[in-house]
């Protein structure tokens, strides 16, 4: 049977699969929030940098303020609660797409700050859905540009100082490199979690295997049950209470095929005396052999019992009263020719036979082993070592 190991060993990879299948927040929007919640307080600083001395009004610093330090906040919680977090992160790339369009448009086309925003929206949108990703975030900052030089007038202002340059290199170089190390963690978790599913699932192969070999063992173990309730230890031949569930069913198949269904009652003349002269280790050997003897001289269709202690009966279909009668002697002198020797001694072995027959003697089972048992007894009374067949005609015990 499973043991409480095995059992333990299921339900931990049962709880450890499902875990696995628990619904997680999606790495994708985890991820991209992290990266914007430090890159983009970095691109304040490089703008504001540059804006610096330029008298911008201050709805332009709310403005930066809100795109750069909010915003990513606000994005992230609207992804969150999205019915599909991963495609609304997408929608999100789009709309960064679109507003660092607008904003480098009104910013007068910065060469570096430009690169830099463009370049950061297109290289997610690029790891999320390749060229097509490309596209839309060249589309979507193109818009945004078109849009930005409409509100803000067409201008050029490519002029950026030595630090801008630098900050926007470093800012730039800093974001494809996180992206490089998030895309490198990324591989090693998968890698990880492949390897985890190919243990659990060879651990599950395992445990069906194993629990498939218990199931058969099982299913084994339950013929042999079956079996042996059907069988008597000592002889191995069936049992009184297969007799009974089988006598019915031949007596059936007998009539509907219009043939005799013989019983033959079969039994150990003064057994009671070699168990008390040789032991009941001899008289076992006895039983043993007469049942070996009865299987060895049967047909496929005859059915050997071991009907009481030292009596056998014999359900014999087909067999009309000549032939049954013919077989019963050739049991009886079967069996007394038996050599089975105790302390240098023969046994001196013999059986008595009642034999009945159906139709002739019997119209219904019972009435036929009754029959059987009254010819055996009429064998006994006449000095046994005899084979009696029941007396035709005599319907009723
Ligand atoms: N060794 C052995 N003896 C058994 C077994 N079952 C019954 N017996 C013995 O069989 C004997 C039957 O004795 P009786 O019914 O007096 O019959 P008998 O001595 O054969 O005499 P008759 O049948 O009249 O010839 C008893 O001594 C039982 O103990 C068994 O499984 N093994």
């Amino acid at each position: 049977m499973l043991g409480p190991n095995g059992r333990d060993s299921i339900n931990k990879s049962l709880a450890m699969t499902a875990a696995s299948l628990q619904p997680k927040l999606h790495w994708v929007v985890d991820t991209h929030w992290r990266v914007r919640a430090l890159a983009y307080p970095l691109a304040f600083f490089i703008l504001t940098l540059h804006l610096w001395g330029q008298g911008q009004p201050a709805l332009v610093w709310v403005l930066l303020g809100l795109q750069l330090l909010i915003y990513p906040h606000l994005i992230y919680w609207r992804a969150r609660r999205a019915p599909d977090p991963p495609q609304a992160e997408l929608h999100n790339l789009l709309l960064d797409s679109f507003l660092f369009g607008a904003w480098v448009a009104w910013l007068g086309f910065p060469a570096f700050i430009g690169f830099m925003f463009f370049i950061s929206t297109a290289i997610n949108s690029a790891i999320l859905r390749g060229f097509n990703g490309i596209a839309w975030s060249l589309a979507l900052f193109a818009v945004g540009a078109l849009l930005g030089a409409a509100l803000g007038g067409w201008h050029f202002y490519s002029d950026e100082s030595g630090w801008v340059k630098l900050l926007s290199m470093v800012g730039i170089s800093g974001y494809l490199l996180g992206i490089g190390v998030l895309a490198h963690q990324r591989t090693q978790v998968l890698r990880h979690t492949r390897s985890t599913l190919r243990a659990r699932e060879a651990e599950l192969q395992a445990l069906n295997a194993a629990l498939s070999d218990r199931l058969h063992q099982i299913e084994r173990l339950q013929v042999e049950l079956r079996e042996q309730a059907v069988r008597d230890p000592l002889t191995g031949l069936f049992n009184r209470r297969y007799l009974q569930s089988t006598l019915e069913r031949e007596w059936a198949r007998c009539q509907r095929e219009g043939v005799p269904l013989c019983v033959m009652l079969l039994d150990i003349d003064h057994f009671k005396q070699v168990n008390d002269r040789h032991g009941h280790g001899v008289g076992d050997q006895v039983l043993v052999r007469l049942g070996q003897l009865l299987l060895e001289q049967s047909r496929r269709e005859d059915l050997a019992c071991r009907y009481g202690g030292e009596e056998f009966l014999l359900l014999l279909p087909g067999l009309g009263a000549d032939e049954a009668y013919e077989r019963a002697q050739a049991w009886r002198q079967g069996f007394a020719a038996l050599d089975i020797w105790v302390n240098g001694a023969r046994l001196n072995l013999s059986l008595s036979v009642g034999v009945a027959v159906a139709p002739d003697h019997a119209n219904e089972p019972d009435l036929l082993i009754h029959q059987a048992d009254m010819a055996l007894y009429a064998a006994k009374a006449q000095g046994r070592n005899r084979v009696v067949l029941a007396e035709a005609g005599r319907m009723h015990p």
